[in-house]
């Protein structure tokens, strides 16, 4: 049962109430006493003599007065549990001198010519001893030091006397003892279940108190976390050991187009569909979290809801319960679709004109090393056009630096036209233009494009209101022929154009 453990887990805590019950109930006592002490001896005055009434009233003064004062003491002090076998000692020591003052009673109080007086007596001891059971029950060993010393030397008085009433008084008071000590037992017990009781209500309310406080912790961190999470920028889904969603956040929603409450129970696969660079469809990095049980971090295309095309970044992480064992993963998705525009057009940026948008001279000198190795290692050729446009300031002068822009984006596009798709054309700055055509290339073809180029710049420049025409001048260089290497293919083009300005320009050399 509950109260036996209580007891061996906490017991000084019982004892320590069991004590300040004691106490409580002293004044009480007190006053009875003195009250009963004082009447007891008023009556039997007509047959004891003063003086023996007033020494045991006055010794019954006395030990109530040291009694109140220990009483009065301990209610003063802070008192420990530690310290309650103290005060119940002490206690328990004025009780039984107190039962010793009330026994006395029984012999010097005790009028051998009156029967009458003498059953007063007895009657007085007798409620006197009642009256302690109901007070001393909280602990038995005050409850004895009282009742003992307070009915034995009565008992033994009517014993000695030997008449038959007499000694009759003297079994009964016997009896009488022996009753109140079992009444006192039981009532001392009853004290204790009540006192285990309400110890186990407290303890039983602590924990009450204690457990609300905790959920009520739990569901504010809850709270503040569902928060945080459904107000962040980024992306969150939770799923559960068997790979199935949990929970997204609105931000997850928006990115994927999905309701929580639609994707709730899928896997994540059907739900949002990923590609890699090439297209392929793979898994997310909250599945390969949750099979690996390590953190993953991928980057991979989704299509939303609009078909509108997103490039994402997810971070998984595996999620582990107190024993270790895994529950579940949480990935955080961004849509780094901007920065990865951005970064794309960085790079883009630093290998590309930005009037024209053609490859600038980083881009055709890595082409043109590759076309190198590949010719090389083929043992084939691929050739070099050098651009360069025929007065070109003059348009600047004549129309404007915005027109001479027009008609430089329209001459990239007229050459592009004049290419095939795995040619180059790039921009090297100012009016050049330098054409790579890559391949197997014949000196004729060559020729072909150059002819081609120089007509096609012949056309006249649609420029706003006005119109301009131009030329350009056309010098060329063939791999292996010209050179091995960028600089010299590009060198040798560069001369043979400057050649055919000086050829009188609209030309090619
Ligand atoms: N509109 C415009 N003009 C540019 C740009 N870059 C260079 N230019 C101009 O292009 C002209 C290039 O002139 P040049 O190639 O030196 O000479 P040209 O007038 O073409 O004469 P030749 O080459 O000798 O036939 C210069 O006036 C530059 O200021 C540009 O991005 N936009």
């Amino acid at each position: 049962m509950r109260h036996g453990s209580i007891e061996k887990r906490n017991p000084d805590p019982l004892y320590a109430e069991q004590v300040r019950l004691l106490y409580e109930n002293a004044p009480l006592a007190y006053t009875v006493t003195l009250i009963n002490g004082a009447i007891l001896g008023y009556i039997q005055l007509a047959f004891i003599p003063i003086a023996v009434v007033l020494a045991w009233y006055g010794c019954l003064l006395f030990v109530t007065a040291f009694r109140v004062l220990v009483t009065w003491r301990y209610g003063r002090v802070k008192r420990s549990a530690d310290e309650a076998r103290f005060w119940n000692i002490v206690y328990s020591i004025g009780a039984a001198v107190a039962g010793i003052v009330w026994g006395a009673a029984g012999w010097v109080l005790f009028p051998l010519d009156s029967i009458a007086h003498q059953v007063f007596v007895a009657f007085v001891l007798a409620g006197m001893a009642a009256g302690g059971v109901s007070v001393l029950a909280p602990r038995m060993e005050a409850c004895l030091a009282f009742l003992l010393p307070a009915l034995l030397p009565l008992a033994i008085q009517y014993l000695t006397l030997r008449t038959p009433l007499q000694t009759a008084m003297g079994v009964m008071t016997l009896i009488f003892l022996a009753a109140m000590s079992f009444s006192a037992w039981n009532f001392h017990r009853v004290i204790r279940t009540s006192l285990h009781l309400r110890f186990d209500k407290q303890e039983l309310e602590a924990e009450v108190t204690r457990r609300q406080r905790a959920e009520e912790r739990l569901f504010q961190e809850k709270d503040r976390l569902q928060t945080t999470v459904s107000s962040i920028g980024e992306g969150v889904a939770l799923i559960d050991a068997d790979g199935r969603i949990e929970y997204i956040n609105p931000a997850a929603e928006q990115l994927f187009g999905q309701r929580c409450e639609h994707v709730l129970h899928r896997p994540p696969n059907e739900m949002f569909e990923c590609f890699d660079d090439q297209g392929e469809r793979i898994a997310t990095a909250l599945e390969d979290s949750l099979h690996s049980a390590t953190p993953q971090r991928k980057q991979y295309v989704l299509y939303g809801k609009d078909k509108a095309k997103y490039v994402v970044e997810e971070l998984a992480t595996p999620l582990l319960d107190r024993l270790g064992k895994l529950v579940g993963a949480v990935s955080v998705f961004r849509d780094v679709t901007e920065a990865q525009k951005f970064t794309e057009q960085l790079i883009h940026a630093a290998d590309h004109d930005v009037l024209t948008g053609l490859p600038n001279r980083n881009l055709l000198t890595d082409r043109t090393k590759q076309a190198i190795a590949r010719a090389h290692r083929k043992h084939e050729s691929f050739a070099l056009l050098f651009v360069d446009l025929d007065q070109f300031k003059a348009v600047n002068d004549t129309m404007g630096h915005a027109c001479g822009d027009a008609l430089l984006i329209d001459v990239a596009k007229r050459l592009t036209d004049c290419v095939r798709a795995e040619d180059m054309v790039a921009r090297l700055g100012g009016d050049e233009f330098v054409v790579l055509l890559d391949g197997p290339t014949h000196r004729r073809h060559v020729e072909a494009v150059a002819n081609k180029i120089l007509h096609t710049l012949r056309e006249p420049f649609q420029l706003g209101a006005g119109s301009a025409t131009i030329s350009g001048s056309v010098g060329c260089s063939l791999y292996p022929h010209d050179g091995r290497d960028v600089d010299s293919l590009l060198g040798r083009a560069d001369a043979a154009m400057y050649r055919a300005k000086q050829m009188g320009r609209n030309q090619k050399a």
